[in-house]
């Protein structure tokens, strides 16, 4: 084992003296290497075991089986012997993705990876990313559109995850195993020519560092200086962003104030507002947005994908077309809990004549003595509902039409609560009342419903 900083090989001192420059250990770090038996993180393994002695480190490996292929016996063989001939704790954990597109193996391996951390209790979890990874990602992000963001590359560092070995090259890394005689298995599929990452690798790169001299340094610096760019926009468009977001399904903005926003921070908003919703927004999605907003009517939607925008009252609306549905059992007298985080309470009061406040539309009172049910339901509103609004004669509305003259906002109406008692709608919270089960003179019992924030 060393432990001198001077014994230690070129590559690992130039790993070391990175992590330092990036904050990326401390001493005393326990942390998760993750291994697929491939050069890169088995040249990761080695170097921060070599670093363990001077930064205390606690080490254990993790290998994961995908199950994309049957036999991973060769992987799990050669990563025991590594791991067993330096004393590394290390465990083979199992995935099964739902599909094999390398973006649904990777969330999935990240999240195994947590999970297995947090059963451990290490803090961090080193990934064996290199140099050649980090240009081929900057150079597939430029070509795929990616914007600012997808030009800063791959983070050195992201909540738990370290890319200790990212500055190092590819030819460096095979380099270091070769002369540390480490064994490794290289998946053969990174040759072949299938995806657009390995050409990018076999053909793009050799061809941009025989005729650009800088490159790739070039790449490097500027996806540096772009990732503390898009850190102060990113930090000024996150600030707007949570001043808008009014629930999780919704965003409100004012007209007015969005006219005066500079387009590069309506842009970035709106691509806080989709990755919210978990809804893709292409950059032509956004040039449509920021054309039609500016020239919409009042009263009109635009529609992007599952995603409306609606214009009203001087306000624009950003909401998720996706209805949240709930059908709930209100208990006479009882209380429920709403999706909103809202309750809805039912009492029942001896009728005493005395003067009810009719003026509060979040409270309601009916003549229990002609409903008698020993509970109500309460659901989200659906198409073609209808109401016999208070003092109509009983006439039936549309609700729709209420919400209408009533100036409820689309996105609102998804959400706010009906209050039935068998298939009638008694009452909608804060709306409207119907005209069944009025109290009258002859009333024993009085229906209280009310509606409160919280609890
Ligand atoms: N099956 C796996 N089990 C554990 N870690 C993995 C696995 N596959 C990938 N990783 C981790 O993710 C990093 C990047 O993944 P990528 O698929 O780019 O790696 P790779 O080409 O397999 O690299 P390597 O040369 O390390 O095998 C790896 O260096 C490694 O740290």
């Amino acid at each position: 084992m060393i432990k001198d900083i001077n014994s230690l090989d070129y590559i690992e001192k130039k790993v070391l003296n990175f992590t330092r420059s990036e904050s990326l250990i401390s001493l005393g770090d326990s942390i998760i290497l993750s291994v697929s038996g491939g050069s890169d993180s088995i040249a990761l393994s080695e170097i921060l075991y070599n670093l363990s002695p001077i930064l205390g480190l606690k080490l254990h490996i993790v290998y994961i089986d995908h199950h994309v292929r049957k036999n991973t016996y060769k992987e799990k063989e050669l990563i025991k012997d590594y791991a067993t001939s330096r004393n590394i704790p290390y465990s083979f954990l199992d995935i099964y993705p739902k599909d094999f597109t390398e973006k649904t193996l990777r969330d999935e391996r990240y999240k195994a990876l947590i999970k297995f951390s947090e059963e451990l209790n290490f803090n961090k979890i080193a990934l064996g990313h290199t140099l050649d990874d980090q240009i081929e990602t900057i150079i597939m992000n430029f070509f795929k559109g990616y914007g600012m963001e997808g030009l800063c590359g791959i983070p050195v560092k992201r909540d738990k995850f370290i890319r200790p070995i990212i500055i190092l090259s590819k030819s460096e890394v095979i380099e270091y195993c070769e002369r540390k005689s480490l064994k490794y298995i290289d998946d053969f599929t990174n040759l072949l020519p299938i995806t657009l990452r390995n050409r990018i690798r076999h053909q793009i790169v050799p061809f941009l560092k025989e005729t650009i001299q800088q490159f790739p340094q070039s790449v490097i610096s500027q996806s540096k200086i772009l990732y503390i760019e898009n850190d102060f926009l990113k930090n000024i468009s996150l600030e707007y962003f949570n001043k808008l977001k009014g629930s999780n399904t919704m965003i409100e903005i004012e007209r007015e104030d969005w006219n005066t926003m500079h387009d590069a921070i309506k842009i970035r908003v709106l691509k806080e507002v989709f990755k919210d919703f978990n809804e893709e927004l292409s950059n032509e999605g956004i040039f449509y947005i920021l054309k039609e907003v500016s020239e919409i009517k009042e009263g009109k939607t635009i529609n992007i994908g599952n995603v409306e925008i609606y214009i009203y009252n001087k306000k624009i609306y950003v909401y998720k077309k996706e209805r949240n549905e709930f059908l709930l059992i209100l208990p006479i007298p009882g209380k429920i809990n709403l999706p909103t985080g809202e309750v809805i309470e039912a009492k029942l009061l001896e009728n005493k004549k005395t003067e009810f406040n009719f003026n509060n539309l979040w409270q309601a009172y009916f003549d229990y003595d002609k409903i008698k049910a020993k509970e109500l339901i309460v659901r989200n509103w659906k198409e073609g509902d209808k109401i016999k609004p208070f003092g109509l004669g009983g006439k039936s509305k549309k609700v729709q039409d209420v919400f209408v003259d009533k100036k409820i906002p689309r996105w609102k109406r998804t959400v706010v609560p009906l209050v039935l008692y068998k298939d009638e709608i008694l009452w909608i919270p804060g709306i409207i009342r119907s005209d069944i089960a009025k109290i009258t003179n002859d009333t024993k019992t009085i229906l209280h419903l009310s509606l409160k924030k919280e609890g």
